[in-house]
């Protein structure tokens, strides 16, 4: 079967390809490593969300996201810097910038705008299949790569990390289901996201992060992904001791996404 998950896949290693021959791996690796501005530049992503939780607050990692394949174009006035503000001066722990082009509608350059126009750390979000993509992630200045458990084999899972952390960013692996958690506890990260969509039938449910918490050691740090609508959603959470959530949607669709975030999370 065809589902949505592996059409985004397919394209994906079309597309490294496609962008390997334009600037092949070894100079664009070399370049990410001996520029010692990037490095300096690093925000640390872990350590936001952290700062938050212990000052009592939501780590929030606030999306920007112009469109996704089950809901169409979410926001058709989409000016990344001026979102980027908005969510930092309300309290955002985080940024996480959509950069798939194809089926996201974003962009490398959304996450570049974002990132110069506030001062908060960024996750870049797509879908992570080769070393490539991680030195791609550093260079445009990427403070944290997302890893999805469930398109990933875990020798490579295992190797993207490496990378990742030896650069200094920090990885946010996601699961969706049990056998996926058992995948991701065998990895250093410490940032595990739950996400509540299914990506292959784009079924929603907080059940889902709900379900697995039993099973998480508590060196980790929860962050429940997706479906996080209204108020009484963060407080399910946060009863049940989730205090980082990703939450995209409801702040896209709103005229300003900070506004918002403090509505939800205030
Ligand atoms: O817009 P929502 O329902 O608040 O969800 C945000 C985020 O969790 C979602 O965009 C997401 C979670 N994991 C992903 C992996 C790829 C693309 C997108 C995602």
């Amino acid at each position: 079967m065809s589902d949505i998950l592996q059409k985004i896949l397919d394209v994906k290693a079309d597309e490294v390809a496609a962008a390997k021959k334009n600037r092949d791996f070894a100079s664009l690796r070399r370049d990410v490593e001996s520029d010692r501005d990037l490095r300096a530049g690093l925000r640390g992503f872990e350590a936001s969300l952290r700062g938050k939780i212990a000052a009592g607050q939501a780590g929030v990692i606030a999306e920007v996201k112009k469109a996704s394949p089950s809901k169409g174009v979410l926001r058709e006035r989409f000016l990344p810097a001026q979102i980027a503000e908005s969510y930092a001066s309300h309290g955002a722990a985080c940024l996480s910038v959509l950069t798939d082009v194809q089926f996201f509608q974003g962009s490398p350059a959304y996450l570049e705008q974002a990132r110069a126009a506030c001062g908060i750390p960024v996750l870049r979000k797509d879908f992570m299949v080769d070393l490539y993509q991680v030195y791609e992630a550093r260079s445009w200045g990427a403070d944290c790569i997302l890893l999805i458990v469930a398109a990933l084999d875990h020798g490579l899972m295992a190797e993207l990390e490496a990378c990742a952390l030896d650069l200094g960013m920090s990885v946010l692996v996601e699961v969706h289901d049990g056998e996926e958690l058992d995948a991701a506890l065998k990895l250093k990260t410490p940032l595990l996201g739950i996400n509540n969509r299914n990506l292959r039938t784009f079924e929603t449910s907080l059940d889902t992060t709900l379900g697995l918490l039993p099973r998480i050691p508590s060196d980790k740090l929860v962050v429940t992904e997706s479906g996080i609508l209204a108020p009484n959603d963060v407080k399910r959470m946060r009863d049940a001791n989730v205090h980082a959530f990703l939450v995209g949607e409801a702040f896209m669709r709103a005229p300003e996404p900070g506004v918002e975030l403090q509505r939800l999370f205030g």
